[in-house]
């Protein structure tokens, strides 16, 4: 499999933009603010726009070279492009939006059509046009076209923008089999830190057309106090195996690499590796371990850091060589005297792990 390799700069206009980084198999998110740059990126990968100096790469072959002048046309570039909208032909039935580009003689033939079909669950809507598809269908039609394409790079530009919740929870668990069954490095970009905690592997976080951070995702996630300031939505990625379910409760039994932690969810099976995202404002801390409790969760923690700012201080916590974030009242800090390398007790509700942005996987 290859990696796509990025250490590029230039500008848009008058935007300058500069960015390294590599996006291996899985997906790699970029995320950042509105007009961080995120889709200047997109474009000069796909070869839309020309950055000025740097290489880009998949595997061995070069896209773009300022020193030996190498600069492939877009359509030579391999890469399958699905921006916000579908951008589907509304005069043709799924089946042709699919095969267009094999038939009109522009594309070889890749992937098997059966297997893009059954892998996007598009097979009860191949007669359709797409007037009468769903958003989340429409965009579904569109990646299915941009794999059909025999891409070595999927480039995925907020394609759940234009949905609305429902339609968006509806369509995730199908870019989650496209990332573990494609075998494609995938670039998504989003700024919903929901789909990123969920789907990203990698992380790449643009500011003001720089790189501010980039890595594995839950390492990126709780290096950047709520990622590109995301405020209120702050929080970390903690990862673990499920070792048990209480179908009678519905709560499932995660270890966190030796610590215990309890979630309420119908889908999470013993075996299954999880992902969880835990907002700083739904962690508290405590000197004492707690009893006769309703809390389900009580981890031990050490005391990183603590950052104040206003009424606020955002705690950062370290437990079996992950990152918890709470954020407390600077009050509550000041009188419990809590300082950095302390041994505290961290509380989380089961009930308030954001439950759409878990990700899980089979195994591993
Ligand atoms: N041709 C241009 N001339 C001047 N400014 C430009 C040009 N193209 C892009 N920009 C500016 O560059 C910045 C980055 O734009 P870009 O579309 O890459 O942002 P983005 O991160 O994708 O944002 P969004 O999330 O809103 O789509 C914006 O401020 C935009 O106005």
């Amino acid at each position: 499999m290859s990696e796509l390799v990025v250490s590029i700069s230039g500008r848009s206009g008058s935007f300058p933009l500069s960015a390294d980084f590599t996006a291996s198999r899985g997906v790699t998110a970029l995320f950042g603010h509105s007009g961080a740059g995120k889709t200047t990126l997109l474009k000069m990968i796909a070869g839309t726009l020309s950055p000025e100096k740097g290489r880009i790469a998949i595997g061995d072959t070069v896209l773009f070279d300022s020193e030996s002048r190498i600069n492939a046309a877009p359509e030579k570039r391999h890469i399958g492009y699905v921006f916000q909208d579908a951008r589907l032909f509304p005069h043709l039935s799924v089946r042709h939006n699919l095969t267009y580009a094999l038939w009109a003689g522009r594309r070889q033939a890749g992937r098997p059509f059966a297997e893009v079909v059954d892998l996007l669950g598009l097979g009860s809507l191949l007669e359709r046009r797409p007037a009468t598809l769903s958003g989340g269908e429409r965009q579904r039609v569109a990646i299915g076209r941009a794999l059909l394409s025999n891409p070595a790079l999927l480039l995925l530009d907020e394609p759940l923008s234009s949905l609305d919740h429902a339609r968006r929870q509806e369509i995730l668990p199908y870019l989650e089999r496209l990332r573990d069954e494609s075998g494609l490095p995938i670039v998504y970009v989003s700024h919903e830190i929901d789909e990123v905690a969920r789907l990203a592997d990698t992380l790449v976080v643009l500011s003001e057309g720089r790189v501010v951070a980039s890595g594995p995702v839950a390492e990126v996630f709780s290096r950047i106090d709520g990622i590109g300031g995301a405020g209120e939505d702050a929080g970390a990625l903690i990862e673990g195996h499920v070792t048990g379910w209480d179908p009678g409760y519905r709560v499932a039994f995660i270890d966190l690499g030796g610590e215990a932690f309890q979630v309420v969810d119908e889908k999470l099976r013993p075996g299954m590796h999880v992902r969880l995202r835990v907002r700083a404002r739904d962690v508290s801390l405590a000197r004492h371990a707690p009893e006769a409790i309703s809390i389900r969760n009580v981890l031990p923690v050490r005391i990183v850091a603590i950052s104040e700012s206003g009424a606020f201080a955002e705690m950062e916590l370290s437990f079996a060589a992950q990152v918890l974030r709470a954020r407390l009242t600077r009050k509550s800090v000041a009188d419990l005297g809590l300082k950095p390398g302390e041994e505290v007790f961290a509380l989380v509700k089961a009930v308030s792990v954001d439950r759409s942005s878990m990700r899980f996987a089979k195994g591993g």
